[in-house]
């Protein structure tokens, strides 16, 4: 089967494209560069020419909560564009079966926890990364919409899953714009090396946060894509679209910093910079729907860390030798 990773360099996508070779399939992919999903007439091009069967969609602006916050055009424009651009240009060219990567933060910032798929539009959004919401709502609305609209007529099956936040290998550690896990890994990291006597955390440690592992979300991904027509529409109450992806259990932002400090053996104190946001206080996932089809996270949240602070050193290792070799040309 010719299976398009869109995304594949990214986080998921990279996890994803690595799970599906495994199992043997065709993976299609394309850079950035190669195929801007943006561009809608390129978009149409290449789904024109290449023999696709399916889609994994894991191509997205992607950021936390300061991104969130300093690009919300980019956000929902490129998004909204992103999801447009595939989930038709797909159907125009008869791929069956797509599946949509959302995000927890599509629920209401108050929505009771655990959050359960149907509480979906039931109260207002978390001001911080609505732009970001409103653009993986319509992205699981377009595929309800095109199931409902062409399921019969031409077979399409467009999937939807809900990750919680995600972390693993390959992240993104820009500075400024990345999830908490990569930027805290990269913090005390660079706090350890250097001797500093304290890290600074934005906001109060109080928010709650579920961490799931890149490579368990894949697993539900696949899960979620082997499942029958007829059994998804069960589970999904026959277009209700969407499956949450979480590993049932959430921590303090606090407890995560302090898991985050032991996994890089940081001894420095931690302060918290309360004129940074919080974002919603709690987005606890009920995962009861993925967990009926077999599926359930498997990589506790201390090894996953440990595994991430692995991933990261590796990834650094030629720069920070490089910075050594020449620290020590200019002694
Ligand atoms: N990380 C998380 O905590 C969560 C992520 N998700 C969802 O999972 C999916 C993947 O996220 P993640 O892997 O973390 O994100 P990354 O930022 O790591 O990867 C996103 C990928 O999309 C590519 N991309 C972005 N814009 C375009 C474009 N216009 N044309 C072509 N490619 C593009 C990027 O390429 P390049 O870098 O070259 O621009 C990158 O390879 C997204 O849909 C995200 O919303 C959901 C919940 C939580
Ligand atoms: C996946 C998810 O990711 C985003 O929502 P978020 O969960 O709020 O994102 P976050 O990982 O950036 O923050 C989580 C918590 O952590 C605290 N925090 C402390 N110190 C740092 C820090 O240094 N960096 C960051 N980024 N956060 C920090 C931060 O203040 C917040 O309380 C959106 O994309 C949203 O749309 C979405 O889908």
């Amino acid at each position: 089967m010719r299976i398009f990773v869109a995304g594949h360099r990214g986080m998921v996508g990279q996890a994803t494209a690595r799970r599906l070779r495994e199992l043997g399939h065709d993976v299609v992919t394309r850079t950035h560069a190669e195929l801007d999903l943006l561009d809608q007439a390129a978009v149409a091009r290449f789904f024109a020419t290449e023999q696709i069967d399916q889609v994994y969609l894991a191509a997205a602006r992607v950021g936390g909560i300061h991104a969130n916050m300093t690009y919300p055009a980019q956000f929902i424009y490129e998004n909204l564009a992103i999801a447009t651009n595939v989930t038709h240009q797909a159907f125009v060219s008869g791929v069956k079966r797509l599946l949509f990567l959302g995000s927890s933060c599509i629920y209401p910032r108050m929505a009771e926890q655990p959050i359960r798929e149907e509480y979906l539009l039931n109260g207002k959004l978390e001001p911080t990364n609505e732009p970001y919401a409103i653009a993986k709502i319509a992205g699981l609305k377009l595929c309800e919409s095109y199931n409902r609209q062409y399921g019969a007529t031409h077979g399409i099956d467009y999937r939807s899953v809900m990750p919680t936040n995600l972390y693993g290998p390959g992240d993104n550690y820009h500075i400024e714009n990345s999830h908490v896990v990569p930027a805290l890994i990269q913090r005390f990291h660079l706090a350890r090396i250097s001797n500093s006597p304290s890290v600074l955390i934005w906001g109060s440690g109080r928010a709650r946060r579920e961490f799931l592992y890149v490579d368990d979300m894949v697993e539900g991904c696949l899960a979620v894509m082997n499942l029958s027509r007829a059994e998804y529409d069960r589970q999904t109450d026959a277009m209700r679209g969407h499956i949450n992806l979480g590993t049932g259990e959430d921590v303090s932002i606090a407890e995560l910093t302090e898991l985050i400090r032991d996994v890089v053996g940081y001894t420095g104190t931690i302060r918290y910079d309360l004129a940074q946001p919080d974002g919603a206080p709690r987005k606890l996932l009920d995962v009861s729907r993925a967990k009926s089809l077999g599926w359930h996270a498997t990589v506790p949240l201390a090894e996953g860390l440990r595994r991430t602070y692995a991933d990261y050193q590796e990834a650094i290792r030629p720069v920070e030798e490089t910075e050594q070799v020449q620290a020590h040309a200019h002694a």
